[in-house]
């Protein structure tokens, strides 16, 4: 077939010149969601492409429509081969052969950079693949990231952190630190945490470049050695971003993540059993990492809706990882995000299967508004998301306390959705322009704007729901359980746990006799369920195993479903049909427990 491709090669390059595109359809105002880009990258033919006498297969269509037409040539059982099949791909932005780097830089990727210095979360994905610029690209990029954070533009003080790792299948190393193997976890407070990863401070450009000459080199050197090949793995540069000067602002962080693309068809005859199932794990991964870039534009796109979106990004190692980026929860999540996906295509003839599945990705993970871009939503002065530029600045004006913090410089340009979207660190920067706002105002005045969004969202989900549930009446026990004194007032967590243990609290003990028919001495986890006097001595659970086994003088006693490991790594079932008896003398610690909506199991917080 390549030889095909190289013998007509003058054929097709006339039977492209005369192809007629149909025009293309006007972007609507609002239906794009501008914080986050879908670009591509067509990189020129490469010598030896060239040399072979290949032609490009693949187009930026001229005139500035940001559209990527792709075309295929096809034998012909009678007659001269003719045009197979002619794609045209919608984007964001597109970068032909002759865009250089800097203006791929200037044109997209550096309003990441502020972004993440006041506080927000950047991205910026390069996908493709092998051989298709993903490297040179993101290499390229790093060097002008570096030169804006460092070159002393960028107002006020930060302290800058970089960490490098690599991804393979469940397995992340770090980069900085000989390829050690480390974790990810989520602590208490519901962050991802790179157990491990080793976080260097950034002082200068000439520190961060070395750095990443250092990271690329032992991602490098790992083929070598696990004969394995640099696109096979994610490689996930972190800048974190820290602004001390204000204490309620969250840390920037910059990512910037070169994926494992697809390999060129090419180069797949020599797959054995375990390069088949790596490449099950990339694309897996790559799945995961699409829903989860829509949900998320998704969210942002109709952030006043209130409307639940399912972001799953604890299905795939990546995500989890990306957490920040994805999570749209109020636990982790309602934090700005500005993402960059830059799609990099090879343009050679021969491998436009390979470019058409990245083109066809990078269509995928584009979300526009749809008709809910042309929903104008009427002004409630109750609901920020409602409220224009003018609407805002009003506001401001009038809720900011004294002195009333200037309008103008806090939002000059943003509606109110735009300024809900502002990180903390940027709202109280802004503020503290105006003369004689301090810290204190800016930062009460910040939550006060917040707080009337999720009083908003809340009212609004309470009103669905008494819409959508007719009044049930509840017995003595559900009114019980569905009290809020159950998860009790807040300093309730100073009381120590054994003094407060109630329904549906999650604890960890160690069993001292045959507890439930655990081994003893082994560490479990129950939900406890009510108190023991309610089982009777001789009553069995599902699986046939004796519930209260009497046993040792444990002080109180309470009956618990015990919480199982489930299939997923790290996931755990409430076991409902395995009961056990535990005495508090048992007990060892309350545990906090997670539902994930995505897997359906729930995961241990640290
Ligand atoms: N825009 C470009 N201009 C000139 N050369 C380029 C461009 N993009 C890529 N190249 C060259 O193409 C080759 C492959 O690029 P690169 O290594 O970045 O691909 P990759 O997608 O990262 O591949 P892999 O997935 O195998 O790591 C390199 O020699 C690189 O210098």
């Amino acid at each position: 077939m390549e030889q095909f491709l190289i013998d007509n090669a003058d054929r097709y390059e006339e039977l492209v010149q005369a192809f007629n595109h149909k025009p293309a359809a006007p972007v609507k105002a609002g239906s794009t969601n501008p914080d986050f880009l879908v670009s591509t990258r067509i990189r020129p033919l490469l010598p030896d492409e060239i040399s072979q006498g290949f032609p490009e297969g693949v187009f930026s269509r001229p005139g500035g429509a940001n559209i990527v037409d792709l075309h295929e040539l096809k034998k012909s059982v009678r007659g001269l081969p003719c045009l197979n099949q002619s794609f045209s791909y919608p984007v964001d932005r597109v970068f032909g052969p002759d865009s250089t780097t800097k203006q791929i830089y200037d044109a997209i990727i550096q309003p990441l950079v502020p972004w993440a210095w006041g506080g927000g979360v950047s991205t910026m994905f390069a996908y493709g693949q092998t051989g298709s610029g993903k490297t040179f690209t993101v290499s390229g990029l790093e060097e002008h990231v570096a030169e804006t954070l460092m070159d002393g533009t960028l107002e006020g003080e930060r302290k800058l952190y970089m960490s490098v790792i690599e991804l393979a299948g469940q397995t992340a190393f770090d980069l900085l630190n000989s390829r050690k193997q480390i974790s990810i976890l989520e602590d208490s407070q519901g962050n991802t945490q790179l157990a491990g990863a080793q976080e260097h401070p950034l002082t200068s450009k000439a520190d961060l470049l070395s750095l990443i000459s250092t990271a690329s080199s032992l991602r490098k050197t790992a083929p070598t050695l696990k004969n394995d090949s640099s696109s096979r793995s994610h490689a996930i540069c972190r800048i974190r971003i820290e602004n001390r000067s204000i204490p309620a602002a969250e840390d920037g962080l910059l990512y910037l993540i070169d994926l494992a693309g697809s390999e060129a068809a090419r180069d797949k005859s020599a797959h054995d059993a375990a390069r088949m199932r790596e490449a099950r794990e990339i694309n897996t991964s790559l799945s995961v990492l699409k829903d989860c870039i829509r949900g998320r534009a998704m969210v942002d796109l109709d952030p006043g809706s209130g409307k639940k979106v399912h972001v799953p990004f604890r299905q795939s190692t990546l995500t989890k990882t990306l957490k920040h980026v994805f999570d749209p929860s109020p636990v982790g999540g309602l934090r700005g995000g500005k993402t960059v996906v830059v799609a990099c295509v090879n343009p050679c003839l021969a491998d436009t299967q390979a470019s058409r599945n990245t083109l066809r990705y990078a269509e995928l993970l584009r979300v526009t508004a749809g008709r809910a871009g042309k929903k104008v939503q009427e002004y409630d002065e109750k609901r920020p998301v409602t409220w224009g530029n003018g609407e805002v600045r009003e506001w401001v004006g009038k809720n900011s306390g004294t002195p009333p913090v200037d309008g103008n410089v806090l939002a000059p340009t943003e509606s109110g959705a735009q300024l809900l979207r502002l990180p903390v660190g940027e709202f109280v920067e802004r503020c503290l322009k105006t003369p004689g706002v301090t810290k204190e105002q800016a930062t009460a005045f910040q939550s006060k704007f917040w707080q009337l969004h999720v009083d908003n969202l809340r009212s609004q989900s309470s009103s669905q729901h008494s819409k959508e549930k007719p009044e049930v009446k509840l017995t003595r026990m559900e009114r019980l359980y569905s009290s809020a004194d159950i998860e009790g007032p807040p300093h309730a967590r100073d009381v120590p746990f054994k003094e407060r243990i109630r329904p549906g609290m999650v604890v960890s003990y160690r069993s001292v006799g045959k507890t439930g028919g655990a081994q003893m001495g082994t560490e479990q986890m129950g939900v406890v369920l009510s108190r023991a006097d309610a089982v009777g001595e001789r009553v069995r659970d599902l699986t046939g195993v004796q519930v209260n086994h009497g046993g040792e003088n444990l002080g109180e006693r309470y009956l618990c479903a015990m919480v199982v490991p489930a299939i997923l790594p790290g996931a755990y079932d409430v076991g409902l049909w395995m009961q056990v008896v535990v005495g508090v003398g048992e007990m060892e610690a309350e545990v906090v427990l997670e539902w994930d909506v995505a897997t359906r199991y729930y995961y241990l917080t640290v």
